[in-house]
């Protein structure tokens, strides 16, 4: 039986008394040198799809739990998106303070690929951050188990602009809970993390009249605020400023306990994955009166796209629909969780627990 997934940061899931997970491969790639954690969560709905890592850590035990709660989170991603799809994830190692030049990373994905090709198909793997459609590639010249290719290797290329669609519908959907209107012209946001997604985000957000303060810890993010006129903040204390939408998409964390009480807004909802740095934030933000979009139901865009796109006969208009179905996805949480005083964490964790449970009745 799969066990609810806790977006714990501090949680130890290595010194977790039992492995949640099916399967866990931790190997150093024979050309790179670097240790890779492939971990397969659950295939309970189907083969496991998560995305490839590349990413700093302090240590390679850190990279691995990471992989390890990264993966659970993708179990409860699919299974809340409908996708006959379990949870896996991989996470290639850097150390802090170290970059991958190309051929060290060309290096890194051909490993990746060894790595995902002795799981026999059990998991597939995908673009995440540090990873592009290229490294899939890549990783295409050792495993069958991959996705998101570029378009001219035949695949279906990045799932950024999916995930980005998913998110804004996402807003319009907590927009309108809170507010009584979907309407995104008028409304102040702070959007911390302009990259593949934050980036296209921001666009669609300034192209619908929204007005937005961004940051990035990447200071040549600055030149996209400029374009589309977005006030840029240095990172750090984005948190502080009073808006109506708090819009993590950096990496995971960004919601800890001090954050929350410090936080100004009045719904947070954003793309990063494992937002909550511990897992009663959910319950600390309820009482603050802040509305929290669970970000696996939010950002589910991008593995919607990729697991449709790479279907036979795939068909872009219904892609594009599911895609723009989050939004419903995500006021049937804020419903179930105001009719049954739950924290939307809950709401959204019972959704996906439903559906995997589902599953085994089904099976039995
Ligand atoms: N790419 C997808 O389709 C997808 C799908 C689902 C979830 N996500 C999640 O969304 C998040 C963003 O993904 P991405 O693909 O855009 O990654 P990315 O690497 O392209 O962008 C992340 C951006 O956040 C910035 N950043 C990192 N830490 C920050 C901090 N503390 N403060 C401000 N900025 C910070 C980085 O400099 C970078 O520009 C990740 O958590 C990822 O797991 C992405």
């Amino acid at each position: 039986m799969t066990s609810a997934f806790h977006a714990d940061a501090s949680l130890d899931a290595l010194h977790s008394p039992t492995l949640d997970h099916e399967t866990v491969l931790v190997t150093r790639g024979a050309r790179s040198g670097l240790t890779i954690s492939v971990a397969v969560h659950s295939t309970r709905l189907g083969p496991a799809l998560g995305g490839a890592r590349v990413w700093h850590y302090g240590s390679w035990l850190e990279a691995v739990e990471d992989s390890l709660r990264l993966s659970a989170g993708m179990t409860l991603k699919n299974a809340a998106a409908g996708l006959a799809r379990g949870g896996g994830k991989s996470v290639v190692f850097v150390a802090s303070g170290t970059t991958l030049d190309d051929g060290a990373k060309r290096a890194a994905m051909l490993d990746l690929g060894d790595a995902v090709e002795r799981l026999g198909g059990s998991y597939q793997t995908a673009e995440d951050v540090g990873t592009s459609a290229n490294d899939m590639a890549i990783v295409a010249e050792r495993t069958d188990h991959v996705c998101g290719l570029p378009a001219d290797r035949g695949g279906v290329g990045e799932p950024s602009d999916a995930t980005a669609a998913g998110v804004y519908s996402a807003v319009t959907a907590t927009l309108d809970t809170v507010f009584g209107s979907p309407i995104v012209r008028g409304r102040r946001a702070i959007i911390s993390g302009l990259g593949q997604v934050g980036g296209r985000l921001a666009r669609k957000l300034a192209d619908a009249g929204a007005s937005l303060i961004v940051t990035d810890v990447n200071p040549a993010r600055r030149a996209l605020a400029h374009e589309i006129g977005a006030s840029w903040i240095e990172p750090g204390d984005e948190h502080l400023f009073q808006t109506d939408l708090f819009i993590p998409c950096g990496v995971g964390g960004a919601l800890s306990r001090e954050v929350i009480s410090q936080l100004r807004c009045a719904a947070v909802v954003g793309a990063a994955n494992n937002q909550l740095a511990e897992h009663d934030g959910a319950e600390e933000l309820a009482e603050r009166g802040i509305l929290w979009a669970p970000d696996f139901i939010a950002n589910a865009g991008g593995v919607i796209y990729l697991d449709m796109a790479s279907q036979p006969g795939a068909d872009i208009e219904s892609i594009l629909a599911r895609v723009d179905g989050i939004g419903d996805t995500l006021r049937l949480v804020y419903r179930s969780a105001k009719e049954q005083g739950v924290t939307t964490l809950a709401a959204a964790e019972k959704l996906a627990m439903d559906r995997l449970e589902g599953a085994a009745l089904t099976a039995a």
